[in-house]
């Protein structure tokens, strides 16, 4: 922002004073009790823009980007929170039509963010770990100081050993996260093969994919739905100013609610994480997440429990529901193309026969078609419409002569590349064999997991998304699973009419409410898929 304030103020007040009696001095007829009226209006009225413009002066940025979603330098940042929670999608498309290409200024209400060109990244990229920070932009923007994900801001142990641990264990767990998934889905889900029940399918493939996130985090199931809670709190606090957030907050259910599902978490985690301490060695052989960091901890304070509870119920909070709802996504997407359901389910069916019904990594990895039309969904429907937010720490000056200062925010928009015509042709059409059709080679070597993707649906470079290959491989375990053996359809609207359940946009963020039902029965015919 300008730093010129108060020096302005005074200036321009005595520049006031010394106008008045000019103009005194030009009419020396003029009585001054006549005159001193108007001329007390004329100084009050410029000692008023003089402060408008001093105001203007200190809320405005002298980095000449173009401001976004703010009417005027002094409108009530009100304002553009509110613009921003409801039509956040056609902010970025306008934006995006005016400043392809170039960096601008979003004024998202709860903070001004510098949208820069997707180009840049490579340029970001290279920049030192101490320059700019994922985890301090993500605590912010999901709320992390009202809903205790702000413990990520101290460490990103667990982020490193997702990448570094954990994936390269997939091969191993795979066993047990087939196994846990089938078993949740002969449970949860309805048996009949006659007739359609209702259900809702975010809640129900929750509970699957739940199983593949607390088993490579923890172990066993360890909390009930708590990622639904975190979602709904951020949702509702980023409508209202900041200073009221940490008021408003007590008054919302979920907050309650979350705080009781830390205490259990807390009463579970605390007590195996002391257990796990005493004997390393022995105690924390198990390939999850909690006990690498309790093995490979640094210092005291990474293996200590409460900020381990914390960081672990981050994890699964972040991972669960956006990859229930992406799955959900791609179940709805395939309903409402049949054409392309029907060649999906005959490549899951080759792929059944050729493996002769085991299903390893490498089973999973060669559906081509699934696999491309898990990217085209989440290109139309991405968790979050704003990929690769970061906090700057240090001075950065990069190659366009664009400064940053420490304590912006910058980040870029996903959903405009996503939408942009001459990188995916027919951007709004969904077509699940997009990646397939436009070049086999590149689609495999650059499958859904991949970083290398040109709408960045995992972020970008070292802090992209690390539980991309859980999510990636779990889903195609449940979508396999489901595809082959289900049958679904879209509920009647109240019009008699069915349609998918829609796709809903808040702030940045892109989802399906977990209320939203589907129709399901069992397929008469299936392959038999048995993990
Ligand atoms: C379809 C499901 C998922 C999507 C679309 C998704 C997407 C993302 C994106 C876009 C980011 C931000 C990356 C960046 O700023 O560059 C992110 C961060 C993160 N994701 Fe995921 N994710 C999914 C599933 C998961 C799962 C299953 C886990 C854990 C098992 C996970 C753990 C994380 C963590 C810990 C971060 C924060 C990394 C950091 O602080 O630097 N995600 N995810």
């Amino acid at each position: 922002m300008a730093t010129t304030t108060l020096d302005d103020f005074h200036t321009l007040s005595s520049i006031t004073r010394v106008s008045l009696r000019s103009i005194q001095s030009l009419f020396p007829d003029i009585a001054i009790a006549k005159a001193a009226p108007i001329l007390r209006t004329f100084f009050a009225a410029s000692l008023f823009l003089a402060f408008l413009y001093t105001i203007n002066r200190q809320f405005s940025y002298d980095d000449g980007l173009p401001l976004v979603n703010r009417s005027f330098s002094l409108e009530p940042r009100i304002f553009s929170r509110w613009r921003w929670a409801f039509r956040s999608d056609k902010i970025l498309n306008e934006a995006y039509e005016k400043y392809k290409g170039r960096p601008y200024r979003l004024a998202r209400g709860d903070a001004d963010i510098i949208v820069l060109p997707d180009d840049m990244i490579g340029e970001l990229n290279k920049l030192p770990q101490s320059a700019i920070s994922s985890r301090k932009s993500h605590s912010s923007s999901l709320t992390g100081y009202l809903n205790g994900m702000d413990v990520v801001k101290e460490t990103n142990h667990h982020v490193k050993l997702l990448l570094a641990r954990v994936t390269p264990a997939l091969p191993t767990l795979l066993p047990s996260i087939k196994s846990r998934i089938e078993h949740t889905i002969a449970e949860t889900l309805p048996q009949d093969r006659d007739s359609w029940t209702t259900i809702r399918p975010i809640n129900i493939i929750v509970h699957c994919i739940s199983q593949a996130v607390t088993l490579t985090t923890f172990g066993p199931p360890i909390c009930d739905n708590a990622e639904l809670i975190l979602f709904s709190i951020m949702f509702v606090m980023r409508l209202v100013p900041r200073f009221l957030q940490p008021l408003l907050v007590w008054m919302t259910p979920f907050k309650w609610r979350l705080e009781r599902s830390w205490r259990t978490l807390e009463n579970f985690v605390i007590p195996e994480v002391e257990f796990r301490k005493e004997d390393v060695s022995t105690r924390c052989k198990n390939p999850d997440l909690i006990s690498w960091m309790i093995a490979e901890a640094k210092s005291e304070e990474e293996k200590e429990g409460v900020l381990l509870t914390r960081l672990v119920g981050s994890v699964i909070a972040g991972g669960t529901y956006s990859s229930a709802a992406f799955i959900t996504g791609v179940i709805a997407d395939l309903v409402a193309h049949p054409q392309f359901l029907a060649e999906i389910r005959a490549e899951i069916k080759d792929t059944h026969e050729r493996c002769g019904g085991k299903w390893d990594i490498a089973a999973f990895n060669s559906l081509d078609k699934l696999d491309s039309a898990m990217k085209e969904t989440s290109r139309l429907a991405p968790g979050s419409m704003l990929v690769y937010s970061r906090y700057i720490e240090e001075p950065i000056m990069l190659s366009t002569g664009l400064y940053l200062k420490p304590g912006q925010f910058i980040t870029t928009s996903g959903h405009s590349v996503a939408m942009d015509p001459d990188i995916f042709p027919n951007p709004r059409v969904y077509n699940a064999l997009r990646a397939y059709e436009e070049s086999l080679s590149e689609h495999r070597a650059q499958p859904f997991r991949s970083v290398d993707s040109k709408d960045h649906r995992w972020g970008a470079g070292r802090w992209a998304c690390p539980g991309r290959s859980i999510a990636s491989l779990a889903s195609k375990v449940i979508l396999v699973k489901l595809l082959d053996e289900y049958e679904f359809s879209f509920a009647p609207d109240q019009q008699g009419v069915a349609t998918r359940p829609a796709t809903q946009i808040m702030h940045e963020f892109v989802f399906m409410s977990p209320n939203a039902g589907m129709l399901i029965r069992r397929q008469k015919q299936s392959c038999g898929i048995s993990y």
